[in-house]
């Protein structure tokens, strides 16, 4: 049973690895009040799975079933009512486009969380948990649709500075058409 009435909103975070998506949602925690938020990341589902990558041959349809399925589980929460903060890396375009297909666009606030390259390899080699070059593989691709509700540079702002523009953003009625919607829309050839 679901509460019919109510459409979650969904925050959307995309950025490559190590620009400060999971600092911000913690921030955002803090500050967010009303209805609970859920944090959903593909990491978490990373954590929820037996799967080992020496047992899997084609570890590469795997990992986009379960990207593809994190996707429905964001559009699932968000059906029933819930409110969801999105961490995300859309390095290849048919993530975007599956989560363009997936998630209601009149709902999603799309936040691009940036910073510069030169910051993301100093952040990557001091965390020491993530392989290096990571970053530097990802960078010119998550923004390449280039449309956004909200930006941040992590380079020069704080995570709760940043916080704080998505909840001023949140206060505000939504964008109409928002970036979801134009980017469908795009997609479409409309
Ligand atoms: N606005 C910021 N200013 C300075 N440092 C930051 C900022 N945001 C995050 N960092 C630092 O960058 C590192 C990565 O941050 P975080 O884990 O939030 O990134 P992420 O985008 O969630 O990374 P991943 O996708 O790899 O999990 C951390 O060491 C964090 O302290």
């Amino acid at each position: 049973m679901t509460d019919g009435d109510r459409r979650g909103r969904i925050v959307f975070l995309n950025g490559t690895s190590s620009s400060g998506k999971s600092s911000i949602a913690d921030e955002l925690v803090g500050l967010l009040d009303g209805p609970p938020y859920y944090r959903m990341a593909v990491d978490g589902f990373l954590r929820m799975t037996t799967l080992r990558e020496e047992h899997t041959s084609d570890l590469d349809a795997v990992l986009r079933r379960m990207r593809a399925g994190f996707h429905r589980s964001v559009a699932a929460m968000a059906s029933a009512g819930n409110d969801v903060i999105v961490d995300h890396v859309l390095s290849e375009p048919w993530r975007l486009a599956d989560c363009l297909e997936v998630l209601p666009g009149a709902d999603v606030l799309f936040v691009g969380v940036h910073c510069p390259l030169a910051e993301l390899e100093r952040r990557e080699a001091a965390r020491g948990d993530r392989e290096a070059g990571i970053a530097a593989l990802q960078f010119g691709r998550v923004h390449a649709h280039g449309l956004y509700d909200v930006e941040c540079d992590t380079g020069t702002t704080s995570a709760r500075d940043c916080a704080l523009l998505i909840r001023k953003a949140l206060a505000e009625p939504p964008a109409s058409p928002t970036a979801f919607e134009r980017l469908r829309g795009r997609q479409a050839g409309v």
